[in-house]
């Protein structure tokens, strides 16, 4: 069976410093894998690589078997065109810390831009989808709220609907509550949990360990650009792998988790 995403061998160095070290790592259609690793570790390049918003030094990204951001003729690799990328782009939402919004519209405009602009679907059938996913993401009332007047924890909700209107293959999120008051991460969190039952392929890169551990099908832990331990969470909670040690042993968030955990489960 081919992975939803393949990664394959991935270097990145930014002026002469390897970021990315060799990276390899596949996620099976329908699968959730969270990301976990130190400052630094190259989690959030690695995403960036992923959704070719940065092109990778060696190595190749697949989605579905298809090369992100190249096309192969003969031996060589070859950067496609922009408007290919942006097709290709279409098939990976992206969820970031920063929810980039756009202020001058409504939340529901904010979801139908997309569908509407690059998937040509006609305004009544966007804005019954955005309503549906407003509902789905607990903002059903929300529809002619503006930015601004929604918390942080809202905007990321939005934003989480804003990426699942264009039907992606494959999400991404990179530390998508890590911006938040700690009050508002688990709204987050209990909306990425609900999607990963979905069946929809998931990446998240995060720092929240508890949650990680709760949704995850499997933990990837990065440290110095590779991918250092890789095994489903029952496996993460009782290895004795040295790096697993040395990264639990820096993890300060246990109260946040325990919290994290009771939001969850409200
Ligand atoms: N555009 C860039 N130019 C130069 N260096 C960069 C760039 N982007 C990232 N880096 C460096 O690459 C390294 C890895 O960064 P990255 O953001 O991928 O790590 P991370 O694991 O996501 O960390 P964090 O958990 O703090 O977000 C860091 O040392 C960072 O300073």
């Amino acid at each position: 069976m081919t992975a939803m995403l393949s990664v394959q061998h991935v270097k990145k160095a930014y002026g002469g410093v390897s970021v990315l070290r060799d990276v390899t790592l596949d996620v099976d259609q329908g699968q959730v894998v969270c990301v976990l690793g130190s400052s630094g570790a190259g989690k959030s390049t690695l995403m960036r690589c992923v959704a070719h918003l940065e092109p990778v030094d060696a190595g190749t990204i697949s989605v579905e078997g298809q090369l992100v951001g190249y096309e192969r003729r003969g031996n060589h690799l070859h950067e496609i065109r922009e408007a290919e990328l942006c097709r290709q782009r279409r098939g990976i939402g992206m969820v970031f810390q920063h929810f980039n919004l756009f202020g001058h519209l409504t939340a529901l405009d904010n979801i139908t831009l997309g569908p509407r602009k690059v998937l040509g679907l006609g305004r009544g059938e966007a804005e019954a989808e955005a309503r549906d996913l407003l509902a789905q993401v607990g903002l059903g009332d929300h529809a002619a709220t503006y930015p601004r007047q929604l918390s942080g924890g809202q905007q990321q909700r939005v934003a989480i609907a804003r990426a699942l209107a264009m039907h992606p293959r494959l999400m991404l999120f990179d530390e998508p509550t890590s911006a938040l008051d700690p009050q508002l991460v688990g709204e987050v969190l209990r909306v990425i949990r609900a999607l990963a039952h979905t069946g929809i392929t998931m990446v998240v890169v995060t720092h929240e360990v508890h949650f990680a551990l709760e949704v995850a099908d499997r933990i990837v832990l990065m440290a110095d650009g590779t991918v250092v331990y890789d095994a489903p969470p029952s496996q993460f909670r009782s290895t004795t792998d040295e790096h697993v040690t040395a990264f639990m042993s820096h993890v300060t968030d246990v109260p946040a988790a325990v919290s994290t955990a009771e939001a969850l489960t409200e």
